[in-house]
């Protein structure tokens, strides 16, 4: 075997031009170029994976090398690429905004080439003191330059093309962490004039959170939080970029105003970083003063190691000199500073082949389509396969099997493909279809209304959902079989003790011991909580079947309804809708589960098993005391725990709220309450101890008072 690479799988890619004359090959590299960068810096929509630009960069860059005489004003490797969004203002720089030369070797040496360039360059020698840096993080979103003028905000822009950028003034007004109006702290004024430079861009767990409101609503996703940010700060409408979760780190500055004016006369890069975070920006906090190469490398290494843990993307580390008049003499090169220098990490998105589709059933019973792919080494990992997350996503993407696709991962959110590099198929592939059967226990799977997944029927009864259904089954407020826990239930599940849910009663000492780690003691106790178990609750034992869409408040509302659990067996949909609040997905949904025999099976065992329940037609049960009282619980009872009041309550026909209105009736309030007791006492609602509780749920209205 081969070891990780990046398949050379470009098919949509131009072919990289060979043997062609020189002058050819640069205008086709420039031209190839040229197009990817405007769908990644206007478009915000790229097609290609960032190592694959900087591939076809590089090979430009080596191609100029060797042929200076090719080299245009107008290649990328002369100037900022980007442009100016039709419908936003463009907004002349006063200070460019540059790019930053990339150290392509992820290894320590990149550190260690800068900062002998940067000693040549000062014209240093061996003998000569060590060189000190600042190491910061670099960010992977958008770079912004936000001009304060006596200390307010005026204007936000982004690069754009390095001299001329777009005004965004009016979203980037909506991200919190951006100041808009700066004070002065410690005795430092904010100069009258103040550019500040930094990242836009969104956290991991934002973009994630936004990705998966898109998924569950079927709509399209964004390839990765870089592109999610940079669309919602060019957006139009300052209401779109509201509702997309963006954050902001300072990194440096633009125009300011000079010491000889009033300006600030730090000396320093790390001086006027501190500086901005005592004016309240955001600065991140892993940032050194590193002195010497070494010190580069064992930043470059630390950051790599923790690099899965940060909240956001980085792709890569940046060391400038700290030294401001050092960076005056080092001075700048075409489109980047010579005092500054990226040092990157593996990237996070590559390109690599998809062999085929694989569908997996998670512990809730949801279809997953998960590509398989040929081995591609992508965020520091080999990775073989990825998610497609559901069929909706594969349509968006246009995903089909043989594509080359881009596969991100990026800390430790399980990989996914975010999209097809564009190229022509060469045979006809089919669409993706989701099974219509489970492919674990081959139930039906469905897809409800309004919803993007796919489900498998089969609940307990699937292999792939018994854990989590035995898990929920034995919750503190389903069975409540204490004991019975992640650890036991994976053991009991994994060494196929337990098959289905009957088979839990049905335990016994000697199988239970048998279990590593399980002392004798341990498993009396979990055969003891078992068959305490079997006394139940219908609303219990209905929540506990793990019915898709029948929470307790359902499960509470059926059993009222119908009294009896052959008759929720039975009911049919209308009867069903009968019931308060029991819409038509929630109907459908308890009518399916019952239409499957292996789920009556089930039932009819637990049954058998011993577990049972008080039941009997409706008209039978004691009538309803509390009917049409709303009650707040709140401090601590001296007997009753709050689940026993609750189930108290409701069993006598109250309905137990979290919070008092003027419409609660009454307040029982235990030991330690706290704010929603003296609500009651402020708007004069009864207020009541364990014993009035226990008075009231006999009948007797209390005492006024
Ligand atoms: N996939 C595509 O189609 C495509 C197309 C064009 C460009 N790209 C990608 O864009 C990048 C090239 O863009 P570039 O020339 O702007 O360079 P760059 O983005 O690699 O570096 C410059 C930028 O780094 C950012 N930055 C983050 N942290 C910083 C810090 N602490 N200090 C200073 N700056 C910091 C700033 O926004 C600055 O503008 C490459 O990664 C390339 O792969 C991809
Ligand atoms: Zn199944």
């Amino acid at each position: 075997m081969s070891p990780p690479h990046t398949p050379d799988l470009f098919g949509g890619a131009e072919p990289m031009p060979q043997s062609e004359r020189p002058a050819e090959a640069a205008r086709a590299l420039r031209e190839q170029l040229h197009r990817w960068a405007h769908q990644y810096y206007v478009l915000d929509a790229p097609t290609v994976p960032d190592a694959e630009y900087d591939r076809v960069y590089r090979a430009l860059q080596a191609l100029e090398a060797e042929h200076p005489d090719l080299i245009t004003p107008d290649s990328p490797t002369q100037r900022v690429i980007g442009a100016v969004l039709d419908g936003l203002a463009p907004v002349r720089h006063a200070v460019p905004m540059l790019s930053i030369h990339t150290e392509t070797d992820t290894e320590a040496s990149g550190a260690i080439a800068f900062d002998q360039r940067v000693r040549r360059e000062l014209g240093l020698a061996e003998s000569d003191p060590p060189v000190e840096y600042v190491a910061e993080l670099k960010f992977d979103g958008l770079a912004m330059s936000l001009r304060y003028e006596h200390g307010r905000l005026v204007q936000a822009a982004t690069r754009g093309d390095g001299e001329v950028g777009e005004d965004v003034t009016h979203n980037i007004r909506t991200i919190r962490q951006i100041p808009l109006v700066l004070t002065t702290v410690a005795g430092q004024p904010v100069p009258p004039l103040l550019e500040v430079r930094g990242e836009v861009y969104m956290r991991r767990d934002d973009f994630e959170a936004l990705n998966e409101r898109q998924r569950e609503h079927g709509d399209k996703t964004f390839v990765n939080p870089r592109n999610a940010a940079a669309g919602a700060v060019r957006q139009l409408d300052s209401g779109i970029s509201a509702q997309r979760p963006l954050s902001f780190f300072a990194y440096g500055l633009g125009a300011v105003t000079p010491a000889a004016e009033g300006g600030p006369a730090f000396a320093t890069h790390h001086e006027w970083l501190m500086a901005l975070k005592a004016w309240g920006f955001p600065v991140a906090q892993q940032l050194r003063l590193a002195t010497g190469a070494q010190a580069l490398v064992a930043f470059h290494r630390e950051i790599g190691a923790a690099r899965d843990q940060l909240p956001f993307d980085i792709d890569g580390v940046v060391y400038k000199v700290n030294r401001l008049d050092l960076q005056r003499d080092l001075g700048f090169k075409t489109r980047e500073p010579r005092w500054a220098v990226a040092h990157k990490y593996p990237a996070q998105e590559m390109a690599t082949r998809i062999d085929g589709i694989d569908v997996q059933v998670g512990r809730t019973g949801k279809l997953t389509p998960v590509a398989r792919l040929a081995p591609v080494f992508v965020g520091g990992v080999t990775v073989t396969n990825a998610t497609l997350h559901n069929l909706f996503e594969i349509r968006h993407k246009g995903v089909r099997v043989g594509d080359t696709v881009i596969v991100r991962r990026a800390g430790d959110v399980i990989p996914e493909v975010v999209g097809v590099m564009p190229g022509a198929r060469t045979a006809y592939v089919p669409n993706f279809r989701m099974p219509r059967q489970c492919p674990v226990c081959g139930s039906a799977v469905v897809r409800e209304k309004g919803e993007a997944n796919h489900r498998c029927t089969g609940g307990l009864f699937c292999a792939a959902q018994r854990k989590a259904a035995v898990l929920h089954f034995a919750s503190r407020r389903a069975m409540d079989i204490e004991g019975l826990g992640d650890k036991l239930v994976e053991q009991l599940v994994d060494g196929q003790v337990i098959r289905t849910l009957p088979d839990l009663y049905r335990l016994g000492l000697t199988s239970l011991i048998a279990l590593e780690r399980m002392a004798e003691k341990s498993a009396q106790n979990v055969l003891a909580a078992l068959d305490t178990s079997r006394q139940t609750t219908l609303p219990r034992f209905l929540f506990a079947l793990g019915i898709r869409h029948v929470g307790e408040a359902t499960a509470k509302d059926l059993a009222r309804h119908f009294g009896t659990l052959d008759a929720i067996m039975d009911a049919p949909l209308d009867a069903l809708l009968g019931v308060p609040d029991v819409g038509p997905v929630v109907a459908q949904s308890i009518r399916t589960f019952f239409d499957q025999p292996h789920n009556r099976e089930v039932v009819e065992q637990l049954r058998a098993c011993g577990v049972h329940w008080p039941e009997g037609p409706v008209a039978e049960r004691a009538p309803q005391v509390l009917a049409g009282k709303t009650v707040v619980l709140t401090g601590t009872l001296p007997t009753l725990s709050r689940d026993a009041a609750r189930e108290l309550l409701e069993a006598a026909g109250a309905k137990v709220a979290g919070s008092v209105s003027k419409k609660t009736h009454y307040v029982v309030a235990g030991e330690e309450a706290g704010s929603k007791l003296a609500k009651a006492q402020e708007l004069g609602v009864p207020v009541l101890d364990e014993e009035g509780l226990r008075a009231l749920l006999a009948g007797q209205a209390p005492d006024a008072g």
